[in-house]
């Protein structure tokens, strides 16, 4: 029998449901033989974090890339918004409100830190090329770039050359970068990754500030972290999801001790 949970929406609080922005269904993806993304279907709502972890290879990042459209699904499907978006590339996903970030750096570092967000937000518009022929159009990424900025905690900075930044401000800097595109669906890989604990504090803040307008996926291996911002956690082992529950059950769960957090957990 699948180990895979049915997507299903999450608690409804009074009559106001949570709405889910992003439900993936038995999404999978190969490569060759590897089977990287195995039948996985979770759904991602407005004001929740949804973590995924699992150890390293599990298919966390795979399973960003295929639910931002950057490599297509083997199979399954990927809604965003109530449309179907499984054939739709990553700059249409992107257009429709599906935000990322990457473990790896993808700023330009001779650039300000408000050129990269501008670029950023440029690049979302139907037309990025043609940013030089309206004034309008540059203004609106200006001012979609100096508001993510200042969402990030980044204002102050904005002058800086990005090259220049520490490494918890370069990750804040890519979160800013995602938040110019105006996502409301949010796919974080690794954001904590090398933060010290001062930046690591940051980027949790920012995290709880982001949620109530955002549905968040967060990919990450800090387990305390994880365990304090996450609202569900699901748990992948090879492609395959073995536990996708709220925090204290996944917590208790056996498979999951013994698979991931280890016997002390
Ligand atoms: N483009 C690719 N071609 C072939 N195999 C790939 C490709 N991308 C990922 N894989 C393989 O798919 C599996 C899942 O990789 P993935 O990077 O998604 O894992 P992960 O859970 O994100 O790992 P980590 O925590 O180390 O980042 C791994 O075995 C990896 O080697």
């Amino acid at each position: 029998m699948s180990a895979v949970l049915a997507p299903r929406p999450e608690a409804s609080s009074g009559d106001v449901a949570p709405k889910a922005l992003l439900v993936a269904s038995h999404v999978s993806r190969h490569f060759g033989g590897l089977k990287a993304v195995d039948d996985v279907s979770l759904t991602l709502t407005r004001g929740a974090v949804h973590a995924v972890i699992g150890t390293n290879g599990a298919g966390k990042s795979t399973l960003i890339n295929v639910l931002s459209g950057e490599i297509p699904v083997t199979s399954g499907r990927v809604e965003l918004m109530g449309s179907d978006v499984t054939r739709m590339s990553q700059p249409l996903r992107a257009r429709r409100g599906l935000g990322r970030s990457y473990q790896r750096n993808t700023i330009f570092p001779a650039f300000s830190v408000f050129e990269n967000c501008r670029l950023s937000a440029q690049a979302s518009k139907p037309r990025p090329w043609d940013w030089w022929s309206s004034a309008a159009r540059c203004e609106a990424s200006c001012e979609a770039a100096f508001a993510a900025l200042d969402k990030a905690g980044l204002a102050a900075l904005a002058e800086r050359t990005a090259g220049a930044l520490s490494h918890g401000q370069k990750r804040q800097l890519e979160i800013a970068m995602c938040l110019a595109t105006a996502p409301e669906v949010l796919l974080l890989d690794e954001p904590l990754a090398g933060m010290g604990a001062e930046e690591t504090e940051r980027m949790l803040a920012l995290l709880a500030e982001l949620k109530p307008g955002h549905a968040v996926m967060l990919v990450e291996h800090d387990m305390d972290a994880v365990f304090r911002v996450a609202d569900r956690i699901t748990v992948m082992v090879n492609g395959r999801v073995i536990a996708s529950d709220e925090p204290a059950a996944v917590r208790a769960n056996r498979e999951v001790q013994v698979a991931y957090l280890g016997e002390a957990a």
